[in-house]
């Protein structure tokens, strides 16, 4: 069966933005794709679809769904691998989850709600052991922003590994780069956090390198350069799986919070 719906944002003002005469999505026998019919810009042919992003890894299918998205109280660790997850996903996950068995690395939980755990004395990380990611938080696996994030407490950094899903499409095809923004104000945050307990951005620069497919898979790098006084200052890095694209380069100032 082949059903054709538009894909949620403007359509028609986006396709005559960037030269599109029509956006669709297509579902074909469980497959889908984004197909874009496109027609000759000053650039030539612009022409993308999801199968690219299969092709780069990209996630399983998963189908769209107009209900609100889920806010019931319920704790599960969304930074599980489940089966939207793209195979170059699921083998960074398991790299990093070798590598924190000595102890060096450590994943963080993530949860639909914010659920702070009495700080311990000498463990800021006590104190977001679960937390929100509001990106991530949809009703179906993959349509929204998977994740994990790996926290290396001697190097200071945290490591987002991630795949965004179609929820998420900024320009026909790619990330919406206010997504690339949150997640990187959230990994550099979290370490900044882990490093001096609770803290809020104040500042966060980000030079866009490359667009990000949806369905791709990439990794947020993110450490923290130095403390002075209240103020974190934190360096991050977007980059493809495989290291070789660079997504984006970011730096953002903390501020613990005087609380
Ligand atoms: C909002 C609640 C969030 C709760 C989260 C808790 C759980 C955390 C757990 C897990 C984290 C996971 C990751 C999270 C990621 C998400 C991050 C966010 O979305 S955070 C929300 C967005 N950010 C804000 O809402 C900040 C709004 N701004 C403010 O509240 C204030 O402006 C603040 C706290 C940043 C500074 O205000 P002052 O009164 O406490 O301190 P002053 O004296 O103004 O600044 C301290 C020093 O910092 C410099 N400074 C401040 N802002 C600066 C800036 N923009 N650029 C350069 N320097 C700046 C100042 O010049 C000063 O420096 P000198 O000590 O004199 O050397």
């Amino acid at each position: 069966m082949v059903c054709w719906a538009p894909v949620r944002w403007g359509a028609d003002a986006h396709c005559r933005l960037l030269g599109f005469s029509r956006i669709h999505w297509v579902y074909t026998e469980g497959v889908a794709m984004l197909s874009i019919c496109a027609r000759h810009t000053r650039g030539g042919i612009y022409l993308c679809n999801y199968l690219t992003a299969q092709r780069a890894g990209g996630p399983a299918p998963c189908h769209f769904s107009t209900s609100q998205p889920s806010l019931s109280k319920d704790h599960r660790d969304y930074s599980l691998p489940n089966v939207s997850w793209s195979q170059n996903l699921q083998d960074l996950y398991n790299k990093y989850q070798e590598l924190s068995k000595n102890g060096n690395w450590k994943c963080i939980p993530s949860c639909s709600q914010w659920r702070l755990v009495k700080s311990q004395v000498g463990d800021p990380m006590e104190g977001v052991r679960e937390n929100r990611f509001f990106i991530r938080n949809l009703d179906k696996d993959g349509v929204g922003l998977e994740c994990c994030m790996f926290y290396n407490k001697a190097e200071k950094r945290m490591v987002c590994i991630f795949q965004p899903g179609p929820y998420l499409e900024g320009p026909p095809g790619f990330t919406h780069n206010g997504c690339t923004a949150t997640i990187i104000d959230s990994t550099a945050g979290e370490v900044a956090v882990c490093t001096v307990g609770m803290a809020v951005t104040a500042n966060l620069n980000i030079d866009y390198r490359n667009p990000i497919l949806l369905g791709s898979t990439a990794i947020a790098d993110s450490m923290v350069e130095k403390v002075d006084g209240r103020k974190v200052y934190t360096r991050c890095t977007v980059r493809s799986h495989d290291d070789k694209v660079v997504y984006a380069e970011a730096t953002g100032l903390f501020i613990k919070s005087n609380l």
